[in-house]
């Protein structure tokens, strides 16, 4: 029998200054994704929902507390690995506006500050240009988003059923 896909939960802090509008992501030191550019957040553990999930990776990542009241729902993007549907990940998208404390290294990310208009995509997994622009203006996209069999570039971009 095949597995389902790994529940995950991603949370982008957003901040407005001088600038614009920037998100904090982080470059991924060890695990799946290491050297790239990513989302704060990962697998959700037993018994956690995502909002909880989405916390306390924002904290074991950056350092920074949020509280789940603090999350916004911002999309649900299934990512869909058919030549290794081991690494299938169905993940709910949280934004947040308000937090505590400052991001800090930790042992899987180097947390940076980023303008949402100047995104690093070259840096990020190939799709991320699919979906997450659309998550972090309020668009809340549904995606299902089929990798080729490189498990890297995208074969397609589908409305999620159901
Ligand atoms: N195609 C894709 N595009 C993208 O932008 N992020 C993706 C992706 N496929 C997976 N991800 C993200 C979702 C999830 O946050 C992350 C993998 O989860 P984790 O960081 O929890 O995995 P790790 O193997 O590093 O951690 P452990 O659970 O400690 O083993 O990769």
């Amino acid at each position: 029998m095949e597995a389902g896909p790994v529940a995950v939960a991603l949370c982008f802090l957003l901040r407005t200054d001088g600038s614009g509008l920037s998100v904090l992501l982080g470059r991924k030191k060890a695990g799946f994704g290491a050297g790239k550019v990513v989302g704060v957040g990962g697998k959700l553990e037993p018994g956690e929902n995502s909002l909880e999930a989405a916390c306390r990776e924002v904290l074991e990542e950056t350092g920074v507390v949020v509280r789940p009241g603090q999350l916004a729902a911002a999309g649900r993007i299934f990512f869909d690995f058919p030549a290794n549907p081991r690494w299938n990940m169905d993940a709910d998208l949280f934004v947040a506006r308000h937090w505590e404390g400052e991001p800090a290294e930790s042992a899987e990310i180097v947390p940076a500050w980023y303008r949402v208009d100047a995104l690093p995509l070259a840096d990020m997994w190939h799709d991320a240009g699919n979906w997450l622009p659309l998550a972090l203006t309020g668009g809340e996209p549904r995606l299902r988003i089929v990798l080729n069999e490189d498990n890297a570039t995208v074969a397609a971009v589908l409305p999620l059923g159901g």
